[in-house]
């Protein structure tokens, strides 16, 4: 396996506020890696980096070998907000053909190519469609069925299905790592969702509070073909999810993590309340 993606050293800062500090990995080629870190952490700032759309305080990011210094021409992304994403008045079979108008292709090519990928993602006969006339999951297909036209040296994919219900979330990460597997993509995927992070990756970076660090870097050693229910049931998976939970907060759950900040408010509430009485 061949390295595709190297992070070295990569720190940013939002003027004073330190937001991503001293990151070091690798991902292989064909790799799926997720990053998993706490809401507001850096992760999509880090992405930003990695793709070329951020210039990083520190550190550097190379794709296959090459420095990244702008936005490489072999990288897609795709973000969580498909409504803000796909071109409302081009049809379906044009957004996805969209980012081969740069490439040296026929229109014949580029047509072929968009007809294959949207099949890759079970949305053949929907090309005359407008993304408006299409459910949300469908939606996000599609930004999907674009970012694999161009096939890519590496997809980046920040919280792409956390915009959609979650029986639409199940059947996107299926296809995603179905897709993934056929195509022998290199994914780099971000989500703040633990579960999702152990079920799709081949591995899990995850990611301390902010400023973000990494915490822990774990392959997963779940059979490659996975299934929503076993999978999920499974022990391996249970152990993973429990471990990824305790590095990242001490084992609450994100209900149990509510209640204590909403615990938190509340406490500092009581002791600010004596003061403010005193004052009048
Ligand atoms: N352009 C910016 N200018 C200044 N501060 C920013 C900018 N973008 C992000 N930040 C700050 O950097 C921190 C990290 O933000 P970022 O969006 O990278 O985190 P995240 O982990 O992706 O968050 P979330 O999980 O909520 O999407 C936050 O405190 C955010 O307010």
């Amino acid at each position: 396996m061949s390295t595709m993606l190297e992070v070295n050293g990569l720190n940013h800062s939002y003027g004073e506020h330190v937001v991503a500090k001293d990151l070091n990995f690798t991902v292989e080629s064909g790799q799926l890696a997720c990053i998993v870190g706490p809401s507001g952490c850096g992760k999509s700032t880090l992405l930003r980096c990695i793709a070329g759309l951020l210039k990083p305080t520190g550190g550097q990011v190379s794709l296959h070998g090459d420095r990244v210094t702008g936005v490489p021409e072999d990288l897609a992304v795709v973000f969580q907000d498909y409504s803000r994403s796909l071109f409302p008045w081009l049809s379906v079979r044009s957004n996805v053909e969209f980012p081969l108008r740069w490439r040296d292709m026929s229109k014949a090519d580029r047509r072929e190519r968009a007809a294959e990928a949207l099949a890759a993602v079970g949305l053949d006969g929907v090309g005359s469609k407008f993304p408006w006339q299409l459910s949300g999951g469908m939606q996000q297909r599609v930004s999907i069925a674009r970012a694999l036209a161009s096939r890519p040296a590496l997809l980046l994919m920040d919280e792409p299905f956390a915009s959609v219900d979650a029986q639409t979330r199940f059947e996107l990460e299926d296809l995603l790592r179905r897709v993934q597997r056929e195509q022998g993509s290199t994914v780099l995927l971000v989500t703040h969702d633990i579960d999702e992070s152990v079920y799709l990756g081949d591995r899990v970076l995850v990611l301390s509070k902010s400023p973000a660090s990494i915490v822990a870097d774990l392959a997963v050693d779940l059979p490659a073909d996975r299934d929503q229910i076993t999978t999920r049931e499974s022990a391996e998976f249970v152990k993973l999810r429990g471990e990824v939970a305790r590095l990242l907060h001490g084992g609450l759950s994100d209900e149990e993590l509510a209640a204590r900040d909403l615990a938190e408010a509340e406490a500092a509430e009581r002791l600010a309340e004596p003061r403010s009485k005193e004052k009048l």
